[in-house]
């Protein structure tokens, strides 16, 4: 099938060089001349783990090609998916601005039946503003707009791509429908459903699993917290509440906040909405300001042990990416704690295996970015951990100890065992855990 995808982001490139792979031929549409030339000479311009194999063998094959022209990427086009960005607006709803433009760019130039497929996380009702568009200019019987939401995973969207637990088609249209059961067929192999629904609940059913992953994590970082003051362990509370399967293991592990391009936005987004039909979402309400609260955490036991001016003091930062597997930084809870630091007036040494020149773009020289996780313990007055990166799972505590200048950690991610720190003589504060002090 022709297939041109609009937007090559994260969502954008990981669905056009998915399609690819399965042996559509695939255009990839952007407005950054410079990325797409990036990508004409072979470079993947985000890092996530797989894609680089994939891309490689189909812009090779030619099934995956890219242009900055909508018009060229379009025109062989049977199925054409938006993956733009829906940013948040100064008050919380979706920025649908990049869409429409686009919708209204599209209504000039299809001239035979397209599915036009919304792939971007959109309110309830966007797809109907889509259609209208380009209903006001083009015959109704050229175009069916179908919500196809996207549920991958930064760090796993290769994999999460290519087995998902389940596919999300929102659409009336049977001659649509078949289209993208067409296209969806072989990622479903071993079973997994495409759930047919209508447009509006496609688009519900988006923000509201956002929502509902974003509230779990939320409930257990205020566990969490509630666990350190009543002398409680919330892993082993984790642990023994997860193995229940009406709660589940997974997204309960506490930690400095959620971050990312999707949770913040996405449920500002959906409380926005609520707004818009007169309904309050008070458990959202709450996850925001949790959430708020929980990036400042870390930096907030910080400042208590080492006092408020943190002017003399150099700390060392493992991890800056929201989670690990990423190159990416927006709303990282890193970068939060980086400037509550710089305010602060403290020296910051960091490192991340991917997501440095981010950051660098992000505050210049204010932070000093080193090479390694050793180097950015060197002479520090402590250590604060923000990403679980694996390879800051099992150090040579003995080698960090003779580095920094005081054996002390604030790690935000309960990466090591409260007992084993204190044993190797760290004073070492976790999340929802006792503090040891082995100094
Ligand atoms: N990042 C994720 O993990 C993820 C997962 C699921 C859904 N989503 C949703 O998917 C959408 C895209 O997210 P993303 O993270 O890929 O965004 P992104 O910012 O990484 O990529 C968007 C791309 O669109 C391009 N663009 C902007 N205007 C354009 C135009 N007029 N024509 C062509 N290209 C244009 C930008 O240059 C950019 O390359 C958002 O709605 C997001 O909420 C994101
Ligand atoms: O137990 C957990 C799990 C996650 N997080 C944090 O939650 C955030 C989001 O993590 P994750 O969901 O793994 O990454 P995203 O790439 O943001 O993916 C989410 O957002 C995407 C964009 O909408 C959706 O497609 C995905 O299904 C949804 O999981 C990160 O800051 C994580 O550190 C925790 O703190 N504890």
């Amino acid at each position: 099938m022709n297939i041109a995808v609009v937007g090559t982001g994260y969502v954008g490139l990981v669905t056009g060089t998915c399609f690819a792979e399965t042996g559509n031929e695939v255009v990839c549409i952007d407005v950054d001349a410079d990325k797409v030339q990036r990508m004409q000479q072979g470079e993947v311009p985000i890092y996530e783990p797989g894609l680089k194999t994939l891309f490689d063998r189909n812009t090779r094959q030619n099934r995956l090609q890219f242009t900055t022209s909508l018009e060229e990427g379009i025109k062989d086009a049977e199925v054409i998916f938006l993956a733009l960005p829906t940013p948040p607006n100064g008050d919380g709803s979706a920025d649908l601005s990049y869409i429409l433009k686009v919708a209204a760019q599209l209504a000039d130039l299809i001239t035979d039946y397209t599915v036009i497929v919304d792939k971007s996380t959109v309110p309830v009702g966007t797809a109907d503003q889509v259609h209208d568009t380009l209903a006001s200019k083009i015959s109704p019987e050229l175009f069916d707009v179908v919500s196809n939401p996207e549920f991958l995973r930064e760090g796993v969207a290769v994999d999460d791509f290519l087995k998902p637990e389940r596919v999300i088609i929102g659409t009336e249209s049977q001659r649509a429908r078949n289209i993208m059961e067409r296209l969806y067929k072989p990622f479903v192999r071993q079973g997994n459903p495409i759930y047919f629904m209508d447009v509006r609940s496609a688009e519900m059913t988006k923000y509201a699993a956002n929502s509902f992953l974003a509230t779990k994590i939320t409930f257990m970082n205020d566990i969490a917290n509630l666990c350190e003051r009543v002398g409680a362990n919330v892993d082993q509370v984790r642990i023994g509440i997860g193995s229940d399967s009406r709660i589940g293991k997974r997204f309960l592990f506490p930690g400095v906040g959620y971050g990312g391009s999707c949770f913040p936005k996405d449920v500002e987004a959906l409380v926005r909405t609520g707004q818009d039909y007169d309904y309050d979402l008070r458990i959202l309400q709450s996850v925001i300001e949790v959430n708020n609260r929980q990036k400042r955490i870390l930096a907030d036991k910080l400042v208590q042990y080492l006092g408020e001016d943190l002017c003399n003091k150099t700390i060392g930062i493992w991890g800056l990416a929201f989670k690990p597997n990423t190159d990416d930084i927006r709303e990282a809870p890193a970068l939060y704690i980086i400037q509550e630091l710089l305010d602060r007036h403290a020296t910051i040494k960091a490192y991340d295996p991917e997501a440095m020149e981010n950051i660098r773009t992000r505050f210049g020289d204010q932070v000093h970015l080193v090479s390694d996780a050793y180097e950015a313990v060197i002479d520090v007055d402590a250590l604060l951990i923000i990403t679980e990166w694996s390879v800051f799972r099992t150090p040579n505590f003995e080698v960090m100890k003779s580095l920094m200048k005081q054996p002390i950690i604030f790690d935000g991610r309960n990466l090591y065992e409260t007992d084993y720190m204190a044993k190797k003589g760290f004073y070492y504060e976790s999340i929802g855990r006792e503090v040891v002090d082995g100094g």
